[in-house]
């Protein structure tokens, strides 16, 4: 596997493997890599001649510099578990090289990004396509990975794409779960254990939440689904929300024919944690 850290050598690259007509796929993370990842670069291996991993903690995306710092970073064993994958190429750049100016750019995805984790991550949307916008341009892409773990991220970058017009197709890949329902998430390593073992809470409550969603109006389900995850004092939820899986607009009604995203946020000490469950 190349492991490539510097924009000139990553574009050298991309550009030669494009001349060579060769298919790139595309997986961006933040590194500390678990099975949701990997999975998503075995997607791209199946799909595609070459495959790229980005593992880069982009500090234009973070809204609180505590969680910049304690994001985990264990490159080495990132790029171990690349190269078993089976992966071709890793860029990793340093932040001062990524960029070598405070970015500037401004976007505006109007309502979807009004809601949910744009609503209470200022400035975090703007931070993923501007770094999104970079890559893309970077790697040059035929298809871009995602988990709809991030499923508010997925319709942003959608918008992006459109309105960019790049010219690459974007999949998005379920939800890898640990075996007790927690949804992967690198984050997870910050969990002390006693927060670990409430944590599977979350996806109990959206599993309540659908059930509870057959027999009752909105509202009503989701006070049920509140009111369970009030009984464990770690959980300080952030919000709990019915929307349209496209839109990721709030529903006051299900059943009408629209694709629906029962979509969280909650915090289990400093550590913040999102799920999601599509109906
Ligand atoms: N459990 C998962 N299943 C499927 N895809 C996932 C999962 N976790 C993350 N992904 C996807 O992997 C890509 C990189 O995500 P990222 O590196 O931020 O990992 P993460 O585990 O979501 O970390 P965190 O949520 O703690 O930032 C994103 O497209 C994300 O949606
Ligand atoms: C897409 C991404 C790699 C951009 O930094 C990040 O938001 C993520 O890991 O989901
Ligand atoms: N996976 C989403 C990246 C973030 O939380 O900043």
């Amino acid at each position: 596997m190349l492991h490539l850290s510097s924009i000139s050598d990553i574009r050298q690259q991309t550009e030669l493997l494009r001349r060579q007509g060769k298919r790139i796929g595309f997986v961006p993370t933040m590194g500390a890599l678990h099975e949701g990842h990997l999975t998503l670069v075995r997607a791209a291996r199946h799909q595609n001649d070459i495959t790229v991993c980005s593992v880069f903690v982009n500090p234009a995306q973070f809204n609180n510099p505590e969680d910049y710092r304690l994001y985990p970073r264990i490159l080495e064993k990132d790029a171990q578990m690349l190269a078993q994958e089976g992966c071709d190429i890793l860029f990793s750049p340093a932040a001062e090289e990524m960029y070598r100016q405070t970015p500037r750019l401004h976007f505006d995805f109007g309502e979807l990004e009004q809601v949910m984790e744009g609503a209470h991550r200022p400035g975090h949307f703007n931070g993923v396509a501007t770094v999104v916008s970079k890559l893309f341009h970077l790697v040059k892409p035929h298809q871009a990975f995602f988990g709809q773990k991030d499923l508010q991220q997925f319709a942003v970058i959608q918008q992006l794409v459109l309105d960019l017009s790049f010219d690459l197709e974007l999949v998005c890949y379920p939800i890898i779960r640990e075996e007790d329902g927690l949804a992967m998430s690198s984050r997870n390593r910050r969990l002390a254990p006693e927060q670990r073992a409430v944590a599977p809470r979350l996806y109990q409550a959206l599993q309540l939440l659908r059930e509870k969603l057959e027999t009752l109006p909105v509202p009503a389900a989701k006070q049920e689904a509140e009111a369970f995850l009030q009984r464990f004092p770690q959980i300080k939820l952030e919000y709990l929300e019915v929307v349209h899986a496209q839109t990721l607009q709030p529903l006051q009604e299900v059943g009408q024919g629209a694709p629906v995203a029962l979509c969280l946020a909650a915090f289990l000490g400093e550590v913040r944690l999102i799920d999601n469950l599509l109906l």
